[in-house]
């Protein structure tokens, strides 16, 4: 055992984050990015005596005893095709992409028969500290022991083990991340397509605005691969990403029309059937919680908002049938949050009145419904095509229109991130 070594091939965010602490565990780490990147790494790891920079993944693949994958879910083939054939007599391979078919695919097309195949994903961004977050175990073509190996190898980043098949993985996180982030997404280029720097308005300050604001520009902060990757190639995102658009339009049509019995009756039943009374207890978000993390001034009242997004969502788990507490085993941290403004809004009777009639009776926010509609049917619909360079083009543009914020909106949202999962941990 103590010779087993650890291969990492895409020395990226999250490469860079596995071989820090597998290789603070004492293991011997043998990792690779693409040629170009080969002489920084060398100098940034040049103190690091059990990180092993090498020069492409020939070279890890064949002194590894446990190679773990992690680059961009679009590319997964390509670099396994190149690879995969020198993996050593013998050794496990996994992946850390976001959606398993294709990383599965690949795999199975171009490992040799000897080689095991145990999948992992850490369900959580490389700033996040991975103690007590979900880290998805897939045993796929393996024995017990190998699996085994895999937890004691992955046991230092102190995560929750989910064992999961591969397509269980996609199922459920096609159901929390995809929809999440195409809500966020969309709120970003409604923002940005009307010019606004949300924390600059005070209807955008303080409460649940302040989740939507800041886990937005997170996710911009990101790469645009890794939102691209588990949208577009995981075949269940898109019917979710899909409803969650046709509920935004839908709502957005009868709050246009001022259709206030039929906007009521949707929302509570779709209310009834998400957040069903006996799944009470205590919220995962509260107003001091809410209020702390704060891009703008606080206004002394805080600023009613008809919430379209939250809405829609619901609307679209009733539609689709899915409880989204059922999921939390296996949610990352933005989920959680997306769910605690959700159920925030919809477990307090009168704050959810005043959505509705703030839907029907105030046109302030018109403007930003109208963009945050086309928003998220753009989305959509650039995630049904499958149009990869187009998901790029405009998550970069919107990108570079928040980019003067990331900083700030990182701190906050590290911040909240941990202040929440603190609270959410106890439940
Ligand atoms: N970031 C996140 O929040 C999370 C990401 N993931 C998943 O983990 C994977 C990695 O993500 P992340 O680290 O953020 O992405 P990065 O883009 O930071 O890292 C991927 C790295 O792999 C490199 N790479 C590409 N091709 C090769 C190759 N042939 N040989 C060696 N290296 C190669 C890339 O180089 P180049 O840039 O030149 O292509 C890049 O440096 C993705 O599949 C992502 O979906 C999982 C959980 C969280
Ligand atoms: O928490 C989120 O949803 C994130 O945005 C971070 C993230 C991105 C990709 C993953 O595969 C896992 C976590």
């Amino acid at each position: 055992m103590a010779d087993v070594s650890v291969g990492i091939i895409g020395m990226g965010d999250m490469g860079k984050m596995y071989a820090r602490r597998i290789s603070a565990a004492g293991w011997r780490v043998n990792a690779c990015d693409v040629p170009e990147k080969h002489e920084t790494l060398m100098k940034e790891f040049a103190g690091s005596a059990k990180i092993n920079i090498m020069p492409n993944g020939h070279l890890v693949s064949r002194s590894s005893d446990y190679i773990i994958y992690s680059v961009e879910a679009k590319k997964i083939d390509e670099v396994v095709a190149k690879f995969g054939p020198s993996t050593k007599f013998g050794a496990v391979v996994g992946g850390q992409t976001s959606c398993k078919a294709p990383e599965i695919a690949a795999f199975e097309k171009h490992l040799p028969a000897d080689v095991q195949i145990v999948s992992c994903h850490s369900l959580h961004g490389p700033g996040v500290n991975p103690h007590g977050q979900p880290l998805v175990i897939i045993q796929h073509r393996a024995s017990n022991e190998s699996v085994e190996l895999v937890k004691k190898i992955l046991s230092c980043l102190g995560s929750n083990y989910v064992d999961l098949s591969a397509s269980e993985h996609d199922r459920i996180t096609a159901d929390t991340q995809a929809v999440t982030h195409a809500a966020f997404l969309s709120m970003g280029a409604a923002w940005a397509a009307n010019k606004q720097f949300p924390w600059e308005i005070a209807r955008y300050i303080g409460g649940i605005e302040n989740v939507k604001i800041n886990v937005t520009l997170r996710i911009y902060a990101n790469k645009w691969h890794v939102y691209a990757g588990l949208a577009i190639l995981n075949p269940s995102a898109q019917q979710q990403i899909k409803q969650y658009a046709q509920s935004v339009t839908e709502l957005f049509k009868l709050m246009l029309g001022g259709h206030r019995e039929e906007l009521t009756q949707r929302i509570k039943t779709a209310g009834a059937a998400v957040f069903p009374e006996d799944t009470g207890g205590d919220l995962l978000l509260r107003d001091e919680v809410l209020d702390r993390f704060s891009l703008g001034e606080l206004p002394p009242e805080r600023v009613r908002n008809n919430h379209l997004s939250l809405l829609a969502m619901v609307d679209s788990w009733w539609k689709l049938g899915i409880v989204p507490y059922r999921h939390r085993i296996c949610s990352t941290p933005l989920y959680r949050m997306w769910l605690g403004i959700t159920e925030y809004l919809f477990r307090n009777p009168e704050l959810l009145q005043e959505c509705i009639d703030t839907a029907i009776d105030d046109n302030t926010f018109r403007a930003d419904d109208l963009e945050f509609t086309f928003a998220a049917r753009d989305w959509s619909d650039r995630v049904s095509f499958g149009n990869m360079d187009g998901y790029r083009e405009k998550f970069e543009q919107i990108q570079q229109y928040f980019a003067p914020r990331f900083p700030e909106a990182t701190r906050l949202g590290n911040e909240m991130i941990k202040t929440i999962l603190e609270k959410t941990r106890e439940t």
